[in-house]
């Protein structure tokens, strides 16, 4: 009888994910599976959850949030010896990673998956100490994702992403960032809007921002967008949505395993890490090559 931790933010998304959640539990357990249920209560609880998880008896995890929640069982996965596979059940509001893995919702179509157990094993981005799904990202617009109030996030969803970005625009569009760049693919001291440092090609609910990132390759995608003029972004942005951005003069696009960032002036320059605050320039990325297991359709 296999045995299946559920780690659940009941926080994120809305509720019906959590009535999702029970009908799968139910369906798992007339399935045979042995399922015990975790809530996390604040941040880190799912990344600890997750180790205390792999170094029990347990066969698997069902991790139920966003993309901040995959994103601290992912690193819980990362710092354990025991590598749990894990089933992704989508509830935030972008659900990057998931939607890139086309996770069913439907929890009938969920436990099928689970019981075909066909697992990949993905790589993992790791950002100074900390770890990443999806992506790390800073410069315009990048925090956005962890300006936005929980409260106008689950009101609104998605749309609030948008509301809070519009607002921002104007104030943060004239913000460029003088860096140095350093890899042995590419190596720059330049002007920069924006630079990604991706795993998948689904972020921030673009679908092709880093059109040609696969996450077993073990690479990381680089998106770098240098100085880009205010009448100039809109063409930008319009290439960023077809994935058409990177043959643009202004974009720099290449893959790499490691890489470092820091900034040549005396400013702060945030990053994001899986639409959470993840800390401040310098940093140095490196890729942990396939060390994430997790089932898809
Ligand atoms: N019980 C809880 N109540 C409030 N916040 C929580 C709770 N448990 C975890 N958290 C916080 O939620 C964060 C993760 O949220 P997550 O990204 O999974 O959902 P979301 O913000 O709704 O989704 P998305 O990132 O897609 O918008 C954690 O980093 C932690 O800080």
């Amino acid at each position: 009888m296999k045995k299946v931790r559920i780690i659940n933010n009941p926080s994120s998304g809305r509720n019906i994910v959590q009535k999702r959640l029970d009908s799968i539990a139910n369906i798992l357990l007339d399935k045979g599976y042995i399922v015990g249920k975790y809530c996390t209560e604040k941040k880190y609880d799912a990344m600890h959850e997750t180790i205390r998880t792999c170094e029990g008896d347990w066969d698997m995890i069902i991790a139920c949030g966003g993309d901040g929640t995959v994103n601290e069982v992912a690193s819980g996965i990362a710092k354990s010896d025991r590598k749990l596979p894990v089933a992704i059940l989508p509830a935030g509001t972008v659900n990057d990673f998931a939607n890139y893995l086309n996770i069913p919702n439907a929890p009938e179509s969920f436990c099928e998956m689970i019981e075909k157990e066909n697992i990949i094993s993905v790589d993992l981005g790791k950002m100074n100490d900390k770890y990443f799904v999806n992506v790390a990202a800073g410069g315009v617009l990048t925090s956005v994702a962890h300006t936005v109030p929980p409260e106008s996030k689950s009101i609104f969803g998605r749309a609030a992403y948008y509301v809070e970005g519009m607002k921002e625009m104007p104030r943060q569009v004239k913000n460029v960032s003088k860096v140095r760049i350093e890899s042995e693919e590419y190596t720059s001291e330049e002007e920069v809007s924006l630079f990604l440092i991706t795993n998948s090609s689904s972020i921030g609910g673009f679908k092709k921002l880093a059109p040609y990132a696969d996450i077993e390759d073990g690479f990381l995608d680089c998106v770098i967008i240098g100085k880009t003029e205010v009448q100039d972004l809109i063409t930008l942005f319009i290439e960023l949505i077809k994935g058409e951005h990177i043959d643009n003069p202004k974009v720099r696009y290449f893959k790499t395993k490691c890489l470092s960032i820091s900034s040549l002036e005396d400013e702060e320059i945030v990053i994001d890490i899986d639409g959470e605050f993840g800390g401040k320039l310098p940093i140095k990325i490196e890729v942990e090559p396939r060390v994430f297991k997790v089932f898809i359709p």
